[in-house]
């Protein structure tokens, strides 16, 4: 975020640090229980194992496996209950709930729903529900476009965010995941876990600069 544009924001945000956490593959395990779920429905399918996983969208790495694929892939995602039972990242929750009663800072869930929304969206909220408790469900942000919501940080697995935004207001930490390891990510911070504390030195430091 560029001085003038971090000036403008604190004008009018009454919180010192918004902080804007993505759902899959930062707080819940999207890639390794959609992993589990399709060896279990296609074990006779070739699959990818998450070492050798590569690129935001896993149906595009499948493609280039077996034309029949992404749609097998896509079965796994949009089936009832693959949301709601997506397993935490390891110490998201905890991370996620002390961030939260952080003096000064508000996190907020930001994450994006797939267009084939029929579980998906409540499932989220069911998710968000049982692993952080009703209270977030009042922070709760699903938009297709991260680009247009206000905040200071924005921790996302996906390496490049675009929308109609050409400039957000946030500034994106990357947080690591099978399929980004080796992606192009323009310079930008990345965050290794939840378990190592590192996340706490870069709330820190943010807090300093703005
Ligand atoms: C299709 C697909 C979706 N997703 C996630 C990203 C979005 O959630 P989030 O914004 O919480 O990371 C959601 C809808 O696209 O599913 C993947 O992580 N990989 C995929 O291949
Ligand atoms: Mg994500």
């Amino acid at each position: 975020m560029s001085r003038r544009a971090r000036g403008r924001f604190s004008n009018f945000c009454n919180k010192d640090l918004i902080v804007l956490l993505d759902m899959d593959q930062v707080l819940a395990d999207f890639e390794g229980y959609f992993l589990k779920r399709y060896k279990e429905r296609f074990p006779n399918d070739p699959f990818i194992p998450l070492e050798e996983r590569k690129g935001f969208f896993i149906r595009d790495q499948y493609a280039k496996l077996r034309d029949d694929l992404p749609d097998k892939v896509r079965a796994v995602y949009n089936e009832e209950g693959f949301f709601r039972d997506l397993p935490e990242i390891e110490g998201a929750v905890s991370a996620a709930l002390e961030m939260s009663k952080m003096e000064g800072l508000e996190v907020f869930l930001c994450s994006s729903p797939l267009t084939e929304y029929q579980y998906c969206l409540t499932e989220k909220f069911e998710w968000i529900e049982k692993h952080l408790g009703p209270e977030f469900l009042d922070y709760v942000i699903l938009t297709k476009d991260k680009t247009v919501i206000n905040g200071h940080i924005l921790i996302d697995d996906r390496p490049r965010i675009k929308g109609s935004c050409k400039s957000p207001i946030w500034e994106h930490i990357v947080f690591n995941a099978c399929h980004n390891l080796t992606s192009e990510v323009d310079g930008k911070r990345r965050l290794n876990n939840w378990t190592d504390g590192k996340w706490r030195d870069i709330i820190e430091d943010f807090k300093k600069r703005i």
